[in-house]
């Protein structure tokens, strides 16, 4: 039976993120306290794959994900998925909104609901959690105070009828989502749909004016259209950086991969971290000239000259 590990525990977005994998609800699933933990859990075979958040339309991307796929032993996205989100404030019974002082949650779910927090709790301060359920239970133990709320999913709610929802829809910004990874340990790509991503992430060469330039040429020559570009510190010094590159298409497409070849000739530490469908099925409008017949005819030209018959 297949064991997959995520955010946890039950109750995160990223637990519904999951139950979206075909198969994952039959399978066993193991909450992990955080990224890294989940993470770690596939390395070590403890799981096949583990479901991490990546990025949020309103926060930018979960920086602990980035950094967790593009360093220590290699690991493979193999899917996304999108999930809408919505919050609510919970509290023990009795609870007002007015009483409460401390709001427990996730970094990337408080950043989503500042603005009510400000307008109707002005007087709480964030407190971190490792996730927002984990946030929500942490309510109904002994150490719980008096004026502790927390932000969730409505299902942590539904789920707990010890928790009361002192206010629903709380997030600033409707229609906000969250898009999430699975992610296993390197293996056979998942096969090509027509409507792909492929991510890469890439160490900035040092002492090189335009190497960003140079990287960025990789993609624009041979009309391969970027979804995602972030900069991460490396974490080894100040001013090294590596770019995390989600871009339309898959390795199997000649122009994504003549394209990691280019890359590579640049950047010979970049790590190749997947080529998975898409979740909204989109497909890029590939131009003639890139298209991968295209890249079979130019190849054939070059072998014809090089075998010497000269004929294209
Ligand atoms: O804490 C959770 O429930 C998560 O799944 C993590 C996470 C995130 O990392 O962005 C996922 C979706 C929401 O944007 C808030 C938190």
């Amino acid at each position: 039976m297949a064991v997959f590990t995520f955010l946890g525990p039950e109750g995160t977005f990223t637990e519904a993120a999951l139950l979206k994998v075909p198969g994952a609800r039959e399978a066993r699933r193991l909450p992990a306290t955080n990224v890294n933990a989940a993470l770690d859990a596939v390395r070590a075979g403890e799981a096949d794959a583990a479901m991490v958040p990546i990025e949020n339309s309103v926060e930018g991307g979960v920086t602990a994900t980035l950094d967790a796929i593009s360093t220590g032993p290699e690991l493979r996205i193999v899917r996304e998925e999108v999930i809408p989100i919505t919050f609510v404030l919970v509290a023990r019974p009795g609870t007002r909104v007015a009483d409460v002082r401390r709001i427990s949650t996730h970094g990337h779910a408080w950043a989503q609901c500042r603005g009510w927090a400000s307008a109707h709790a002005p007087d709480a301060v964030h407190l971190a959690a490792s996730s927002t359920a984990a946030g929500a239970l942490a309510l109904l133990e002994d150490a719980a105070k008096p004026g502790d709320a927390a932000i969730c999913a409505p299902i942590v709610a539904e789920e707990h009828p010890e928790l009361e929802v002192l206010a629903t829809d709380i997030g600033d910004n409707p229609g906000a989502v969250t898009r999430f990874i699975l992610v296993s340990r390197p293996a056979a790509l998942p096969a090509r749909t027509g409507a792909d991503k492929t991510t890469v992430a890439v160490p900035l060469p040092e002492d090189r004016p335009g190497a960003l330039m140079e990287i960025l040429e990789q993609f624009a020559a041979r009309g391969v259209n970027l979804s995602r570009i972030e900069s991460r510190p490396t974490g080894q010094y100040l001013g090294h950086y590596f770019f995390s590159i989600d871009v339309d298409g898959h390795a199997h497409d000649a122009r994504v991969a003549d394209a990691l070849g280019g890359l590579h000739r640049i950047s010979p530490e970049i790590r190749f971290l997947g080529s998975y469908p898409r979740a909204d099925g989109a497909r890029p409008v590939v131009k003639s000239h890139v298209t991968d017949d295209a890249f079979a005819a130019a190849r054939g030209w070059v072998d014809g000259i090089l075998g010497g018959t000269g004929v294209g």
